[in-house]
């Protein structure tokens, strides 16, 4: 039973719903597992970040962070209202391109970028790389050399500061694999270094400091260390920033325990924040760029899943197993991820019984939620677990060789498939057989 103020609606067949279609109807059309997205609620998502810039009337871009969910039909949905984009890889960067995203709206990141994908974002003139480390620059400068060609660049650093959030996804910290380190010497050198050469225009900073982060401390923290380093270099060599971009790790209500700052309120601490601090060291306030990825997927989508086996042990816990699990939604297993879910068949019955969701993997860590309030379980109900939207499909995998799910889009009353399910002769395509 869906008992808060989830985006999902209960129809008159007591079944659940998004973007006005039955879900119980789409898992009988499209099968399970089958990650479902709400696509109004991808581009209101998107309309909260933009909308609160524009009423705040300053210079800004925002980014989706494509590594969330990327695929074609999500790009062009995020493209249509606005967004810029940022991709980490080849792969990502080839998604956007085949998605029609304007290339100068596409930024690239990465800590071990290759030359081949250096090289195929400066032949696509994107509208910029975020420099992450000292072989990158070697790699850019020798592509621009050979090619005579130019790029705007960012440059990531790494502020020192430890987010409220998971180890795995805290990324802002002193000993981080990403990023030039902004107290020890190295973002000075790497600045001076970029400024030298004529063929590359720094365009200001970036720093992304952690994922789902809940307060706008450890984001304002980092402005702040930013501009002290802004101030000297400001004074020192006169420059001027024409983009701050503070990353993204903009949290998202995974279960009823968690509350996250409402995006327009996090924007606006931001905003206001780089305005001071631009005043305070008499620089024009820079575009504000940001990068949220899992707040414009992550509860827009949810996954779908037919319960099979079931398991009492006596006294300690009731198991239900679905025909997914960590091939589908990593998280739960890399990062202790909490998830809640309903029965979309029965999602108005009480909840009467509380039970463990176990994918099919050959792992005993492969537990999709703990301690379930569901109503009396059977085999082929439909369970609907919510908030999967980022990286769930992004981070899927063939482990026990599972075929990768189907993902649909449902708005207004209509469904599409936008990414098919995998077959099995997907599954073995790239296998040769050892003669
Ligand atoms: C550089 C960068 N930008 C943006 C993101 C997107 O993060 P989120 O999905 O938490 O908004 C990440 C992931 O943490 C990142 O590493
Ligand atoms: N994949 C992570 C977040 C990492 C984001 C990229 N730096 C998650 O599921 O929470």
């Amino acid at each position: 039973m869906i008992t808060d103020n989830h985006p999902f609606k209960i129809n008159e067949a007591g079944h659940l719903e998004a973007g006005g279609v039955d879900l119980v109807n789409l898992a009988e059309t499209y099968g399970t597992p089958l990650y479902v997205y709400d696509v109004s609620i991808i581009r209101d998502n998107c309309r909260q970040f933009i909308q609160t810039f524009k009423e705040l009337g300053v210079q800004a871009q925002v980014a989706y962070a494509s590594k969330a969910f990327s695929a074609i039909a999500m790009l062009q949905v995020v493209n249509q209202e606005g967004m810029s984009l940022d991709v980490v890889s080849k792969g990502e960067l080839y998604t956007a391109l085949q998605a029609d995203v304007p290339v100068n709206k596409i930024h690239l990141h990465g800590n071990n970028k290759s030359l081949e994908e250096l090289t195929m974002a400066i032949d696509h003139d994107i509208g910029c790389i975020v420099v992450d480390n000292f072989y990158e620059i070697d790699l850019i400068e020798r592509i621009l050399h050979d090619k005579h060609k130019t790029i705007h660049v960012l440059m990531r650093v790494t502020p020192g500061i430890e987010s409220n959030t998971h180890q795995y996804i805290m990324t802002g910290n002193e000993d981080s694999k990403f990023g030039f380190n902004l107290s020890n010497g190295q973002a000075d050198q790497a600045f001076l270094r970029l400024r030298r050469n004529s063929r590359i225009h720094v365009k200001g900073l970036h720093s992304h400091i952690g994922s789902q982060l809940f307060e706008s401390d450890g984001p304002l923290l980092a402005a702040q260390l930013l501009f002290q380093k802004l101030d000297y270099w400001h004074t020192e060599y006169g420059f001027i920033p024409d983009v701050l971009n503070l990353g993204g790790g903009f949290g998202i209500r995974y279960t009823a325990e968690d509350e996250p700052l409402s995006y327009p309120a996090f924007v606006k601490e931001l905003v206001s924040a780089v305005q001071q601090h631009a005043a305070a060291i008499e620089i024009p306030t820079p575009e504000i760029w940001i990068e949220p990825g899992r707040a414009i997927a992550g509860n827009a989508g949810l996954t779908l899943y037919t319960v099979g086996a079931m398991k009492t042990v006596p006294g300690v816990r009731h198991y239900i197993s679905v025909d997914g699990g960590m091939t589908d939604n990593l998280r739960p297993a890399l990062y202790q991820a909490a998830y809640e879910g309903v029965l979309a068949n029965k999602a108005s019955l009480p909840n009467v019984q509380t039970v463990s969701v176990a994918g099919k993997c050959c792992e005993s860590g492969d537990i999709l939620i703990w301690n379930l309030p569901l109503p009396a379980v059977e085999p082929n109900d439909i369970l609907a677990v919510f908030s999967t939207g980022a990286y769930g499909y992004s981070m899927a995998n063939h482990y026990n060789r599972f075929a990768k799910p189907a993902v649909v889009f449902a708005e207004n009353g209509k469904s599409q498939e936008v990414v098919r399910r995998e077959t099995y002769e997907d599954v073995v395509k790239n296998d040769r057989s050892y003669e």
